[in-house]
């Protein structure tokens, strides 16, 4: 792990020294994913925004927590449309666990990834997923080697980026998915131009997701139009409290359905 912690969040920095500190697996893990570029297309041709809808419970931005059964979000999510699940396994600073994903993934039909702060190789082994995500400025030169050892065993590596540096970078370890995150991990602010920025240097070869700060509709056409293949949204789809147009307050399904429907209705 090469990080610059000192240009990092307290919360970053905190869950850095959690993840260093966290076990793998047992034994070595062999996945049969279930592919995200066919559920993808899956949503594009009946005409939903392919979402990734992440099972959320808190988050160091997040005020208050949701204790839902993850499996009954989930079952929420895929009602709404999403195309594909994230299930947080981090279990310190996002009330995540390794359990939430293995039901979650027993109990729907779409891809699901493994939305945790992995640093090792080891730490693949913990659970199987369809996806399981690498966040590049957390691994530095370790990238390449652990994008092979995460399709090693089967799963399909989402390489998380900020920059145009670590785009190159993921590119250069092989990455197939890319995920732009606008939330920068040193300050925890979001803004949408970083994957307006970051994106348009992506290849068309290569799946790339908008990820974070996506709260309404708008955001989703706006993340679109800039050239985003998916989006992975967790705040707005788990909020308990937002009201939507119809009223619906806290309603999974619902606040899914605002962003898979956000190019087949306007936003009223
Ligand atoms: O979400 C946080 O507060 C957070 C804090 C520190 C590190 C990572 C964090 N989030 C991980 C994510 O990238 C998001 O959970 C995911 O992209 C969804 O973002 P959002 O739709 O803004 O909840």
């Amino acid at each position: 792990m090469n990080t610059r912690s000192e240009e990092l969040a307290p919360a970053v920095r905190s869950i850095l020294e959690a993840a260093s500190e966290r076990s793998g697996g047992d034994e070595r893990v062999s996945v049969d994913a279930r592919s995200l570029s066919e559920a993808f297309a899956a949503a594009e041709a009946d005409g939903r925004v392919p979402v990734i809808a992440e099972v959320k419970p808190t988050s160091p931005t997040t005020d208050g927590a949701r204790d839902d059964d993850p499996v009954a979000l989930a079952a929420s999510m895929v009602e709404g449309g999403a195309a594909a699940l994230s299930v947080l396994t981090e279990p310190e600073h996002f009330d995540g666990s390794v359990e939430n994903l293995t039901r979650v993934r027993e109990a729907v039909d779409v891809p699901v990834l493994r939305k945790d702060f992995i640093v090792r190789e080891d730490q693949l082994d913990a659970a199987e997923a369809d996806l399981v995500l690498l966040i590049a400025r957390f691994v530095g030169d370790d990238l390449a080697d652990l994008v092979e050892a995460a399709r090693d065993r089967g799963f399909q590596p989402l390489v998380e980026v900020h920059t145009r540096e670590e785009l190159a970078a993921a590119l250069a370890a092989g990455a197939e998915l890319i995920g732009v995150n606008n939330r920068d991990l040193g300050r925890l602010e979001v803004d949408l131009s970083t994957f307006e920025s970051v994106a348009p240097e992506v290849p068309d070869r290569v799946t790339v997701i908008a990820e974070s700060g996506i709260t309404t509709p708008a955001d989703a056409r706006r993340m679109r139009e800039a050239g985003a293949d998916g989006l992975l949204i967790g705040s707005a789809i788990m909020d308990s409290e937002g009201e939507d147009a119809s009223g619906t307050g806290g309603d999974v399904s619902a606040n899914t359905r605002r962003f898979t429907a956000a190019e087949s209705e306007e936003e009223v």
